[in-house]
């Protein structure tokens, strides 16, 4: 069994979509870098449907089991199940938690968005394993993204002690990670700042280093 609060550190994000190169070769890029966990998020214009998601799927879990990163599947909870995927995470419009649970089986990896401290509690008794919370900062990644929250939500489920597993989402950078740390979260989740970096693994690397410096000053 995998350490999810580990697991969560550098959460890297991604579907054919965000990137400018090879996605395959940028999520390799990303793994020899320092990422911990890998969402196969396959949207927006452009994206691939059917057996063409599938395959891509298939080829980006592929690398990922090689490299023992543990795969999510965003949203498609028809295709985390036929892969065989060690997770998913879903939002507050997907299929509700409970739902997902029952498809997924209790040992998958369930994420669960939550933008109040009423969604936390709703997702934890029906099954959450982790929160998705964002968009942290401004981000164009996400048309449909709420307006940005900083860290509060993060401060105040952590002030109330909430022991769940977190990870905050949107805009986050190299430059901005390690507030999302300070504020309480476990971890960060990026789709940008690796995608589109030149350098995926350097962008992997610098992430992974100011994520697990500043949890060692945390803890
Ligand atoms: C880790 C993580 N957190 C939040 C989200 C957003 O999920 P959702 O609100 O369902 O939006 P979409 O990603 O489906 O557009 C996420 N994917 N991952
Ligand atoms: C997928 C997603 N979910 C968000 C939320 O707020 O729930 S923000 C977001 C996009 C994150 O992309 P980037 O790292 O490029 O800003
Ligand atoms: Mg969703």
């Amino acid at each position: 069994m995998i350490d999810l609060r580990e697991a969560l550190r550098v959460y890297f994000i991604m579907g054919s979509t965000n990137c400018v190169k090879n996605p395959a070769d940028v999520l390799s890029e990303a793994i020899s870098g320092g990422i911990t966990l890998f969402q196969f998020r396959e949207k927006g214009e452009g994206a691939f449907t059917g057996s063409e998601k599938y395959a891509l799927a298939h080829k980006l879990q592929t690398i990922c089991r090689e490299h023992h990163i543990p795969f999510i599947v965003n949203d498609d909870i028809e295709l985390a199940v036929a892969i065989d995927a060690d997770g998913v995470h879903i939002g507050q419009e997907d299929e509700t938690v409970k739902t997902v649970r029952a498809k997924i089986g209790a040992d998958k990896i369930l994420g669960v968005s939550v933008h109040s401290t009423e969604e936390a509690l709703t997702a934890i008794r029906d099954g959450a394993n982790y929160f998705g919370i964002g968009p942290v900062f401004p981000t164009k990644t996400k048309a449909d993204a709420k307006p940005s929250r900083g860290t509060t939500l993060i401060e105040k489920l952590r002030k109330d002690g909430c022991e769940t597993p977190i990870v905050g989402i949107g805009g986050i950078t190299i430059e901005n990670a390690a507030s999302v740390i300070e504020a309480g979260a476990d971890g960060v989740s990026v789709i940008t700042a690796i995608s589109k970096a030149d350098s995926p693994l350097e962008a992997a690397r610098a992430l992974r280093n100011s994520v697990i410096l500043k949890g060692m000053v945390e803890s």
